[in-house]
């Protein structure tokens, strides 16, 4: 079939382009034509609502079969083409019905291609000692996932990333084409502010590299652009000495005042004053083992004593989460000598104002790999109830700290009261640690919090439609309510209005001119559903916006 697809762009096309299709990108086109198992797995995402069976799958080795696969689509009137990370996209935007998948996990496992860096991982040195403390970058090629940059910094060089996801089984082209958030964000920025150099093939066919100095525009537009104007095939990230281990802490509290208040004081200190990581999230006031006191606890410690509650707790409470980095080994981070600078004192000191529940904390001294490996366990326990392979029908916002008490009043403690079967994450950061150039939507104000709901659906629960509605309520409730709020994560099925209003009017128009600029017959990413692919020869409808 993709042969057929193939023949029918060649015929409509002038003999020099045709000319362009390399005997790699039909090899792997002719091997994709029968490949019904590859299409399916491209025909379905992590979240499990859509389905958009791709004409073909195609598994580039490099920077060149990626530009031939989008030159190719370019040479037909409909072909779209969308790089396909690992697929955890919960709303269909890795898909491409009809048009070709590119699998980017085949580029991070392709062998040594002609050019540097695009197929395997590689140590750069900083120019003259580099800046931000970094002296080292990892070139990784867009497929690979983040616990694979993780094992190979810290293994072969003792050298780590700065800014993560909570999950590392992501890709790193996927997650800079959104954001890339953690705990880690508030101190460090999220990982579209931990980039120095990315490798695009643009929507035009081109090969662009591009840095805040060079192709400024391209590089702001790719990090965080949703994949709309060129697919990322190798990224340049700073890299840093490795933690050898982590102080991890977790703190309740049954007042959303005394947690937001208290949050939003760690991440506006000082950095020689600062945890390395602040998260948190809302559970249930009871001993449900999904949703309540058993979520909270660090696996391994100790049991929640819900004696210690205060009286008059309400429905929901919060848990602070907290880790501090050791990089020495030598120090003994359980050492609770008033002398001792170990991570377990220090972080005690740090916590000491807080107004946490006192009694109900939780910690643990951990290897840095695991601590950032922390949800691979969630994988392994979801995989064994099933809840792994259901429907995700997930919500992920950033919500104004404005507005963040009202969003818990109306929504957390409103709605969602008795849980969602999974985390309900709700953690600040700092919007002066993103880049106004990129293309992220974030609120106006300064401090914003992750709001992310995600649900695990089980036997026996919801249907999963009703949390789709449910989730559509939320954002109604949000719009009505007049919150400053982003969708991180975006996804809109009513046209440019809605998009409109997600980027802003101004960065609306950028990102339109910049769709223009860089794939002007709307080739990519089409499962994001914003611009509708523009037949050959004709400028998109969105350059005439
Ligand atoms: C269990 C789980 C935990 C998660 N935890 C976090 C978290 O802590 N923080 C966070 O920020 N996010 C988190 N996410 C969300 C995650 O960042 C997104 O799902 C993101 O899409 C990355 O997934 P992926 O690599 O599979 O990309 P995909 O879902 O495959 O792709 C996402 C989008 O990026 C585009 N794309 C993919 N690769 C490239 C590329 N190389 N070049 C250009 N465009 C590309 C795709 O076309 C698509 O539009 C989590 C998701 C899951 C399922």
């Amino acid at each position: 079939m993709m042969l057929a697809y193939m023949d029918r762009a060649t015929a409509a096309a002038e003999p020099e382009d045709a000319g362009e299709l390399s005997p790699a990108t039909m090899a792997a086109a002719a091997a994709s034509a029968g490949d019904a198992a590859g299409r399916r797995v491209a025909a379905m995402d992590f979240g499990g609502l859509v389905r958009a069976v791709p004409a073909a799958v195609v598994r580039p080795a490099s920077a060149d079969d990626v530009a031939s696969a989008i030159r190719a689509a370019a040479l037909t009137p409909h072909l779209t083409v969308a790089a396909r990370g690992n697929g955890h996209s919960v709303a269909g935007q890795a898909m491409a019905e009809g048009g070709l998948v590119l699998d980017m996990r085949s580029l991070a496992a392709a062998p040594s291609s002609s050019r540097r860096g695009v197929a395997q991982m590689q140590l750069v040195q900083c120019p003259e000692g580099g800046g931000g403390g970094c002296c080292f970058f990892a070139d990784v090629p867009g497929g690979a996932l983040w616990e694979e940059v993780l094992h190979w910094g810290v293994d072969n060089h003792g050298l780590a990333p700065a800014s993560w996801t909570d999950y590392l089984r992501l890709t790193v082209g996927g997650t800079l084409s959104n954001g890339g958030v953690s705990g880690q964000s508030f101190r460090y920025g999220p990982q579209v502010s931990n980039v120095a150099e990315l490798e695009v093939v643009t929507g035009d066919g081109e090969y662009r590299v591009c840095s805040r100095s060079s192709h400024p525009d391209l590089f702001f537009a790719v990090l965080g652009g949703l994949g709309q104007f060129g697919v990322i095939t190798r990224a340049r990230i700073p890299l840093h000495k490795a933690p050898k281990a982590v102080r991890w802490t977790r703190v309740v509290y049954a007042s959303f005042a005394d947690y937001t208040a208290d949050a939003e004081w760690l991440v506006t200190r000082d950095p020689d004053a600062a945890f390395d990581y602040v998260e948190g999230f809302a559970f249930v006031n009871s001993d449900d083992p999904v949703n309540g006191w058993p979520s909270v606890p660090i696996p391994g410690g100790a049991r929640f004593d819900a004696s210690l509650l205060p009286a008059g707790a309400g429905p929901v409470l919060y848990c602070l989460e907290v880790a501090l980095y050791q990089y020495d080994a030598h120090h003994r981070p359980d050492d609770d000598d008033d002398e001792d600078q170990g991570v377990a004192s220090v972080s005690r000191r740090m916590m000491a104002r807080l107004k946490y529940v006192r009694g109900l904390e939780f910690a643990a001294d951990v290897g840095y790999v695991d601590f950032l490996s922390r949800v691979n366990r969630v994988e392994e326990e979801a995989r064994r109830n099933g809840s792994w392979d259901a429907p995700h029908p997930w919500l992920n916002l950033f919500v104004s700290a404005r507005d963040v008490a009202d969003f818990d009043r109306a929504v957390i403690k409103g709605m969602l009261a008795d849980g969602i079967d999974g985390p309900m994450l709700v953690y600040p950061m700092l919007k002066s640690k993103w880049d106004p150039n990129t293309s992220v939507a974030l609120p106006e104000g300064e401090i914003f919090y992750l709001v992310a709901l995600l649900r695990f659906c089980r036997p026996g629960g919801p249907a999963v439609d009703e949390l789709v509605a449910q989730n559509g309520a939320i954002l109604s409730a949000c719009r009505a309510n007049g919150y400053d709020y982003k969708a991180y994560f975006p996804s809109y099925r009513g046209g440019e209005a809605e998009w409109s209003r997600h980027f802003g009017a101004a960065r609306w128009r950028r990102f339109v001119d910049r769709k223009a600029r860089y794939d002007p017959l709307a080739i990519l990413a089409p499962g994001q559903k914003i611009f509708p692919r523009a037949p050959a020869g004709r400028p998109s409808p969105c350059s005439l916006v």
